[in-house]
């Protein structure tokens, strides 16, 4: 399938972005208005010769599996922290307005929407099941975004891969957590490692309704583990609500290590520092400490955005 990374229109005569020699557009219009970052731009001039693009490093395909219908491919190796996607949504909606509303789906972009699963099913149905999170896991009412190709991969709960939307720049990255070898699916987890407990009910309900066969759900070595990063993720903010400041950030590095050993989503590590932040700040003597965690929660949200490691701090 050769479609236009702007409006998404199929055709043949595509023509390539002169830098990179990979994006296609089907009008000059289409690539001056994806070059841009903001509003209507789709961030390429940031992400030019950075990312990768659909048919040349990765693929939509077919898994093989009935059960799951399509995947995404890696088409070349990819190593850890590789920016892999940048997508704009096509159509943003707020998750509490979902029903009854039609969102207005671009006509070059519809043939799309419609091989979303279910297959026949109505547009809400293709939002429920493919819509990715477009604001803070904190926003109440946030927005869910429908993504021509992110939409298409599946899920794994230890997924090679993570995505972080950037509101300012109208765009989701989704970035390689662990090295993937060409021909791997590309996946990742439709739920928080740090939901862990609920993961395998929050699965077989609507809107998903699979059941996750993956090494994390066969493995209970693997298991123990994800359960270990959930408690010590509840552990430091209690402690820290306890008062018990230096018992929080010993939990630190016990946590970022299995974050490393499990190859656990880069964005983790922004939510421990910021939690380690709020912890600090509960008392005079930790105040600076407070700022360091601060700054490195910002520093691994940018990490994130340019396919770099998160900072480690040195222990306590
Ligand atoms: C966002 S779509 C993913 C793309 C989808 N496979 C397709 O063909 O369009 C989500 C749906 O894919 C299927 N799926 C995703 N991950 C799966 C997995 N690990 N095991 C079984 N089915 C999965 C489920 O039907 C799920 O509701």
């Amino acid at each position: 399938m050769r479609f236009c990374s702007y409006c998404y229109a199929e055709s043949d005569e595509l023509s390539k972005c002169g830098k990179c020699k990979k994006r296609l557009y089907c009008s000059r219009e289409c690539q001056a208005k994806d070059w841009k970052s903001g509003k209507v731009g789709g961030a390429h001039k940031l992400y030019c010769g950075i990312s990768g693009e659909i048919n040349i490093d990765y693929e939509i395909r077919n898994t093989g599996r009935s059960d799951v219908g399509d995947g995404i491919f890696a088409l070349r190796d990819f190593g850890k922290n590789e920016v892999i996607i940048v997508e704009r949504p096509i159509i943003t909606v707020a998750q509490r307005a979902l029903n009854p509303l039609i969102p207005d789906v671009p006509e070059s972009a519809k043939h799309m929407v419609d091989a979303l699963m279910p297959k026949n099913g109505t547009f809400k149905e293709k939002i429920d099941r493919n819509g990715i999170s477009c604001t803070d896991e904190c926003v109440v009412d946030g927005l869910t975004g429908l993504f021509l190709t992110l939409s298409k991969a599946n899920h794994c709960c230890l997924g090679n891969s993570d995505h972080q939307y950037f509101d300012h720049r109208r765009v989701k990255i989704l970035v390689s957590s662990k090295p993937i070898a060409k021909g791997e699916e590309i996946t990742f987890s439709y739920v928080s490692s740090l939901k862990w407990n609920e993961r395998k009910l929050k699965l077989a309900g609507y809107p998903y309704l699979f059941q996750c066969k993956c090494v994390a759900c066969t493995s209970q070595s693997v298991e123990e583990k994800l359960a270990k990063v959930w408690k010590l993720d509840d552990e430091i903010l209690r402690l820290g609500g306890q008062g018990k400041v230096e018992m929080a950030l010993r939990k630190e590095e016990l946590l970022l290590n299995l974050y490393e050993e499990l190859g656990l989503s880069m964005w983790l590590y922004q939510k421990t520092y910021y939690d380690l932040f709020q912890v600090c700040i509960t008392k005079q003597k930790f105040l600076s400490q407070g700022r360091r965690y601060i700054g490195m929660a910002h520093q691994a949200l940018v990490a994130f955005s340019k396919g770099r490691s998160a900072p480690r701090s040195s222990p306590i």
